[in-house]
Formats: C-alpha cells, sequence, structure tokens
C-alpha cells in the first residue's frame, strides 16, 4: 500500500450490532461521475486524526448521529480494502445512536435488506466489501446484479 495515499473509512452501519438485519447504504451526490453510486458513509482520515475518531467525526457531518463501533471488517491489504483512484479503506460494524439524516453529501440513504443489497448501483470497488459485511453479519447477498443509473 503506498504509505501516502490517504486512507479512506467507511461504517457499515446496522439498524442492531447485536442481531443485524439491515444495513445503511447512501447515494453519493458527488462528483458528477460517481452521483447516485452507492457507498458506505465514511471519508478521508486527516492528519493527525486516528481512523476510529476520523469515522466518528465524517458518520456526525454526513448522517447528524453519533455512532458505536462493533468489529472491524478487515480487508486485504493490511485490512484495508482497495478502493477507487487507488486508495484503500478501512471499514467497522457500526449502530447509530440517533435517526441517521440525510444532508448535502448523499442523494439517498437506503435502508437495505440483504436480499436487496445487490441491487443497488454500488462503487464499482465496493461490491467484494459489501459481500465481506454480509458475510460477517452471516447474511446471503447472491451475485450482484449489473445495474446501469442513467441520470440527467
Ligand atoms: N466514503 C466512502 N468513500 C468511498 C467508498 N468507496 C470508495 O471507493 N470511496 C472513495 C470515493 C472517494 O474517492 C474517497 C472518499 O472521499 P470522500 O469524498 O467521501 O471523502 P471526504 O468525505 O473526506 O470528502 P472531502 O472532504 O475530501 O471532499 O473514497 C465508500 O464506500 N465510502
Amino acid at each position: 500500500m503506498d504509505p501516502d495515499s490517504q486512507l479512506v473509512v467507511a461504517a457499515a452501519i446496522v439498524d442492531s450490532l447485536e442481531q443485524p438485519t439491515r444495513l445503511l447504504c447512501a447515494a453519493r451526490a458527488y462528483p458528477e461521475e460517481l452521483k447516485g453510486m452507492f457507498e458506505l458513509p465514511g471519508g478521508k482520515v486527516k492528519t493527525q486524526e486516528g481512523p476510529e475518531d476520523a469515522l466518528i467525526r465524517e458518520i456526525r457531518e454526513e448522517l447528524n448521529t453519533g455512532i458505536m463501533l462493533g468489529a472491524e471488517i478487515p480487508g486485504p491489504t493490511n485490512g484495508a480494502w482497495p478502493i477507487l483512484h487507488g486508495r484503500h479503506m478501512r471499514v467497522w460494524a457500526a449502530q447509530a445512536s440517533e435517526n441517521p439524516q440525510l444532508t448535502a453529501v448523499h442523494s439517498r440513504l437506503v435502508v437495505c435488506a440483504p436480499k436487496d443489497l445487490n441491487t443497488l448501483p454500488w462503487l464499482p470497488t465496493n461490491w467484494p466489501i459489501v459481500e465481506a459485511i454480509a458475510d460477517a453479519f452471516g447474511w446471503s447477498v447472491g451475485e450482484k446484479c449489473e445495474t446501469v443509473e442513467v441520470t440527467k
């Protein structure tokens, strides 16, 4: 992993960490080329900031809620997942302490049942991460549907 590439952190926010049955999925509002594609809420870790603290800050900024962090869902590169633009992302299971709210960062929030996760137009590198999340929660998600979202 390029040590200079800025780490991204994201949350797999479920309805209950003890008995997870739904995942919060968020459609990006920008940039234009990623608009309408689904991601896990989160963002870039700032210099001097710990990854968990960065995640709590990002979720407060993006969804206006606190979160309780559960286990990390480790990826294949020192625990991180390869994502867009050569970046890497660490992912934690989480539960929101208040109702997540839509802000300018996202165009849609979907609380998704496991069986519907493969119907969302995910960012291109996100599907293996969603599969690992499902695996960690004991969900079955099937194959990814090839959805194409057309927006004006
Ligand atoms: N948050 C998030 N970013 C992802 C995911 N998958 C993925 O490839 N990315 C990419 C998109 C972006 O290139 C980068 C995260 O950038 P961001 O724009 O969300 O970061 P940020 O909130 O700190 O935003 P900014 O201050 O830099 O504008 O990681 C994902 O599931 N969640």
